[in-house]
């Protein structure tokens, strides 16, 4: 069939299906889902869509239901195209004709007429959605008291973060690039901006990074003046944000992890910001380093639901079983790494997750290293540590400025 937008739609409705019945990310189902869309363009649009019908799917239910008297079936095709049809007038401003001819036909030989009823008596009665998404329940239960502030920050998508090669040229940048900066080696610009086009991409002058993200490689040379040549293991590496931030601060960097792919992206990284690291491909529960390390950032895999902004799907994917197998991978890495530290060595833990079995739990039972405790001045205006010295950030914190993603960060030192 042959109707333009056509093919976008039924991407975005098999995003969702992805995510939902399959637990996939958005990125990992964009790779089939997508690779039949022609343009730059439409794939953008189809991951728009379904990220937009995740962030709001529970209030797009609601609207949904308050329109038909048989509620229709959680995985019914037609309440997942109608959530996309929905999401397309109340987030992107599609206008509604268009929405028509490119959702109903993706209900061909379906209650084509139900939806129809369903989509017109909403844009009939104007509805809207609210201000702040509202959390599926058992995601608010896991966040608890901070959940409504998360939330919160989860209303639109997140900014533009860049990290710097060159920290002392920030002021510089800033002002090349339109934008602000939140600490030094960061620059802020607003969302929706194609990198590739922007000034020093190509020559490498800085890389994307949410400004937590930024935060775990920095809490290494607390006190010091960048590496100066000590050795590191960025351990769990790929794509390299951290990577290129300890090259960048003047360590010598061994980079390791077991995905051959998201290794070859920490090489062409390397490669564009001309920095230098020794990268490993390994399984870091059977590889054993020749030498001790100075330091060690573990950048450990995780649910990853700190980055709900970008990547919604993780509010519908993630639940406890996932959680606690992830724990426990934490925790034996955690131990490992202790083992490869040279006495009066620094060990950084970092995980993108908002959840406490991934971080506050991991670190209280991490054995034989002495706690050093982040310290304020270490972080952006606007972030303290906890009452432990860990650093526990979420995306309704520093809001006025943007927001930023969830981490869990804790430092040891090897006695
Ligand atoms: C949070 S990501 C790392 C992000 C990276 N530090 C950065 O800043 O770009 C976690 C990484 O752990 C890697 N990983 C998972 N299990 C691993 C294992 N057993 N051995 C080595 N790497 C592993 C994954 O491939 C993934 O790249």
């Amino acid at each position: 069939m042959d109707i333009p937008g056509l093919p976008a739609r039924r991407a975005a409705l098999n995003l969702i299906d992805a995510v939902l019945r399959r637990g996939e990310t958005l990125d990992q189902a964009g790779g089939s889902a997508l690779a039949r869309i022609k343009g730059d363009a439409d794939r953008a649009l189809a991951r728009a869509i379904a990220a937009e019908a995740l962030r709001w799917r529970t209030d797009l239910d609601a609207l949904i239901d308050s329109a038909t008297r048989l509620p229709l079936a959680d995985d019914a095709k037609a309440r997942a195209v109608l959530q996309i049809m929905l999401a397309q007038v109340l987030r992107l401003e599609t206008p509604a004709h268009a929405v028509i001819a490119t959702g109903l036909p993706l209900l061909m030989g379906g209650p084509r007429r139900l939806a129809h009823g369903v989509f017109s008596t909403l844009t009939k009665r104007e509805v809207t959605l609210p201000e702040v998404p509202t959390l599926p329940e058992p995601v608010m239960e896991r966040w608890g008291a901070r959940a409504e502030a998360i939330a919160a920050g989860l209303a639109v998508p997140p900014p533009l973060d860049l990290a710097l090669r060159d920290a002392e040229a920030t002021a510089e940048w800033a002002e090349r690039l339109g934008g602000v900066s939140l600490m030094p080696g960061h620059v802020r610009l607003p969302r929706g901006i194609a990198v590739e086009h922007l000034e020093g991409f190509r020559d490498g002058a800085w890389w994307v990074q949410d400004l937590a993200a930024s935060l775990p490689a920095r809490m290494l040379d607390a006190g010091k003046s960048g590496g100066e040549g000590r050795r590191v293991l960025d351990l769990c590496a790929a794509p390299g944000g951290k990577t290129m931030q300890l090259a960048a601060a003047g360590w010598k960097v061994t980079a390791l992890d077991n995905a051959k792919r998201r290794l070859e992206r920490l090489r062409e990284n390397l490669a564009r910001t001309s920095l230098e690291a020794e990268v490993v491909l390994a399984d870091a529960f059977a590889w054993e380093p020749e030498e001790e390390f100075d330091a060690i950032l573990l950048d450990a895999p995780c649910t990853a639901t700190g980055t709900s902004r970008r990547h919604p799907d993780v509010l519908h994917r993630i639940g406890p079983r996932q959680i606690a197998e992830l724990a426990e991978v934490q925790q034996r890495m955690l131990a490992r790494a202790a083992q490869w530290l040279k006495p009066g060595g620094t060990l950084v833990y970092a995980v993108c997750s908002l959840e406490q079995e991934e971080g506050e739990d991991r670190a209280a039972e991490v054995e034989g290293l002495t706690l050093a405790p982040i310290t304020a001045d270490e972080l952006p205006e606007g972030l303290a540590p906890t009452g432990e010295g860990w650093l526990r950030t979420d995306p309704g914190m520093l809001a006025e400025a943007g927001g930023l993603d969830g981490f869990f960060i804790a430092r040891w030192v090897k006695p």
